[in-house]
């Protein structure tokens, strides 16, 4: 516009016959339709170029009011822009609502431009368009794609996420979907606000998780994938998140993820695990998950340089209560015998049935010279149990043999010793435990078979 002015001013100073005529101008500088207007809105001139970009023939418009191009002559924004350059003699611009000659509308960028000709001549006005509607109808379109896609990944079962990290490991949540609401009880904004009303109900062991995860998929930029406990006013949640990293040119690395609730999920598996993991008829772990949650807990001991006291146990004269009693006074037997080992055992201590009426302890965080009186109490507690089933009352007792798990030790080794001392136990009368230094410091004669 500014050249055009500019030029007009030269073209006025140098006179109308040697200055280049102003459709040569304006059709050198600009791409659409341009208009020359008097004091009264009437149109004095119009570029060559101008039906093709306004839609009205040139004769059909020449001396008269502009005003008609707008799709409302009477009181669209065509008469209030001119009105305004009129009254204030300043510049105006935006886009009208023009219609073409045809009928159909038109969305045209506005320049109006007051011009003088001399000081206090009439004032003449420069009005250029510009077709704008496909432009507008691209951008109409492309925000309704914008909406509906919103629309389908607010719908997602999850939030969609970018998370960054700047080259000093600093997290910024850039972009989280409006499914975080439901998934933690906090908008998105609110979290990206400060990333800490997500991260800090982490629980903490899975936040040092995250930490080692996101540092390593920032390395390696391969995708990444974790799941999460949250400790939210309704209680733990369970979160999975995968995310897909990307290396920023200022060092920074940005993962685009999907963050989604798997706390049913997690439920049902736990459930499973349980399953598969119990003895039906007691209730305790059964071998194979023994043998699994020993090996986790031999390692934690490992780390610390600590020996686990494990012991073997065995209901004395198994076969003949079953004999004399039936089997199933001898299930009854084996389930208050467990019901009985798990008061006297603390709930981090690892107790199994590892074969018929064999059992297995494995005892965290204590020495065995501290395990032997709680195995004690066990026998004495096992020696108090009475069973009446069909008139007939049933007592047993059981044998034991202690071992020791060393730091780097195996299960299976340490097994064999206690299995060796409970055989030991057995040999010496039964009703007593045995350790690896020999029998217990309380024996008992009291064999009840
Ligand atoms: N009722 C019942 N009995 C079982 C179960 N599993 C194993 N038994 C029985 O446990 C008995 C084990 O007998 P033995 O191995 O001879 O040992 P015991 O009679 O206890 O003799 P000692 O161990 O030497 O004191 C067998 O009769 C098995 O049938 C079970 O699930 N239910």
């Amino acid at each position: 516009m500014e050249i055009v002015r500019r030029t007009w001013q030269r073209w006025r100073a140098g006179g109308e016959e040697s200055a280049p005529g102003l459709d040569a101008l304006l059709l050198a500088h600009y791409p659409g339709a341009v208009m020359l207007l008097d004091e009264q809105g009437v149109v004095l001139r119009v570029n060559p170029d101008f039906e093709r970009h306004a839609g009205h023939p040139p004769d059909q418009l020449l001396g008269r009011r502009a005003v008609t191009l707008d799709a409302d002559p009477l009181h669209g924004g065509f008469a209030l822009a001119l009105d305004h350059c009129f009254t204030t003699r300043q510049a105006w611009r935006g886009v009208l609502l023009c219609r073409r000659a045809d009928g159909a509308p038109r969305h045209q960028t506005t320049m109006i431009q007051p011009l003088e000709e001399r000081p206090g001549g009439p004032l003449r006005l420069l009005v250029i368009q510009y077709d704008v509607t496909g432009m507008r109808e691209r951008e109409l379109h492309d925000r309704q794609l914008l909406a509906r896609l919103e629309g389908t990944v607010s719908r997602l079962p999850g939030a969609v996420f970018r998370l960054r990290q700047d080259a000093a490991g600093h997290l910024e949540l850039l972009y989280a979907s409006e499914g975080l609401v439901a998934l933690i009880g906090q908008t998105p904004e609110r979290v990206m606000d400060d990333i800490e009303r997500l991260l800090g109900r982490v629980v903490a062991e899975d936040r040092r998780r995250l930490e080692v995860v996101l540092a390593q998929s920032a390395v390696s930029l391969e995708p990444c994938q974790l799941e999460l406990r949250l400790d939210l006013p309704s209680g733990q949640r369970w979160l999975e998140a995968r995310a897909r990293p990307q290396r920023r040119r200022d060092g920074s690395t940005l993962w685009d993820g999907l963050l989604v609730e798997i706390t049913e999920r997690k439920h049902e598996e736990f459930k499973v695990r349980r399953l598969v993991s119990t003895d039906m008829l007691t209730g305790a772990l059964n071998r194979r998950a023994f043998f699994e949650q020993g090996a986790a807990l031999q390692a934690r001991a490992q780390r610390h340089g600590e020996a686990l006291p494990l012991a073997m146990l065995d209901l004395d004269h198994f076969k003949a209560l079953n004999d004399t009693h039936g089997h199933a006074a001898g299930d009854l037997a084996l389930q208050a015998f467990a019901a009985t080992c798990r008061e006297c055992l603390r709930p981090y201590d690892l107790f199994a049935r590892i074969g018929g009426e064999e059992f297995a302890v494995l005892l965290v965080d204590i020495s065995l010279d501290e395990a032997w009186p709680i195995l004690e109490r066990l026998r004495r507690a096992v020696e108090e149990i009475v069973l009446e089933v069909e008139g007939a009352t049933i007592r047993f007792t059981v044998s034991l043999g202690l071992a020791i798990l060393l730091p780097n030790g195996s299960l299976e080794g340490a097994l064999g010793d206690a299995d060796r001392a409970l055989y030991r136990a057995k040999h010496e009368g039964r009703n007593r435990i045995c350790g690896p230094g020999g029998a217990s410091p309380l024996p008992r004669d009291a064999d009840p078979a």
